[in-house]
């Protein structure tokens, strides 16, 4: 069953209003996402994966993938799309100073987007259903980057620049080849699959009761 984005916004409200907090969706969002990607690729011990994180959740979701990936042993590098100040929520925070305690990860943020590294991976967190409009900057740049460079890209959710509501894309977007959406399919996602590449469904612990009343 496909939903709209504005049901996936109330069932994730309502789930956490019962107790099951916003901070655990993320963690299981991330930790679904690793699990799907590691299928693919197998091994990620000492693999360069770059991951793009933009200021709301669905950067939040890239956060965790970060700490979860440097538990596999893989070299993962964060570049955070903006001032770390201007991350929007608890739970992206949360998992923004988890990362400052691990040296193992390097997190970089700013407007460089020059890397002294070439990327085996790049993960996509810079937008997920919070989409609005045309692509504004540092998310621009980041998206042509990607779009750039020759190597396995995994999206958070959606691609960045598909509207997830509708299918359609704003003026960049990103083209991956595996995207990893939670709780239910969006409607928009699956009209693009020359976007979304290999395309799967994870749960994140969200209650069934949580949906009741909304679908
Ligand atoms: N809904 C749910 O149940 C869950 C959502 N999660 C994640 O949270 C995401 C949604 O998070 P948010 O609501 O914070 O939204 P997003 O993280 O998709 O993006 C919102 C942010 O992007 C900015 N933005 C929007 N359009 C832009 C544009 N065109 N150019 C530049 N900046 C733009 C907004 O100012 C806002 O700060 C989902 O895609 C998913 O990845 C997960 O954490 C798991 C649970
Ligand atoms: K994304």
């Amino acid at each position: 069953m496909e939903i709209t984005v504005d049901q996936m916004y109330n069932i994730e409200n309502k789930g956490h209003d019962m107790g099951f907090l916003k901070k655990f969706m993320m963690e299981n969002a991330g930790a679904a996402a690793v699990k799907r990607l590691l299928e693919k690729i197998g091994d990620v011990k000492s693999k360069n994966i770059l991951i793009f994180v933009g200021l709301g959740n669905n950067g939040g979701d890239g956060l965790v993938m970060a700490r979860h990936l440097t538990g596999y042993g893989a070299k993962v590098t964060v570049m955070l799309l903006g001032n770390s100040n201007k991350i929007k929520t608890e739970e992206s925070n949360w998992n923004w100073s988890l990362l400052q305690k691990m040296p193992s990860v390097k997190l970089l943020s700013g407007n460089s987007l020059k890397f002294d590294f070439k990327p085996d991976i790049i993960i996509d967190a810079i937008l997920g259903t919070g989409i609005s409009g045309e692509i504004r900057e540092p998310y621009a740049s980041a998206i042509n980057y990607i779009n750039e460079t020759d190597c396995y890209k995994f999206a958070v959710d959606v691609p960045s620049g598909l509207d997830p509501q509708t299918g359609e894309t704003a003026n960049i977007f990103t083209k991956c080849d595996m995207t990893v959406t939670f709780h239910k399919m969006k409607q928009g996602i699956p009209k693009r699959k020359d976007l979304t590449g290999e395309l799967f469904v994870e749960k994140i612990g969200i209650p069934p009761e949580a949906e009741e009343g909304i679908l």
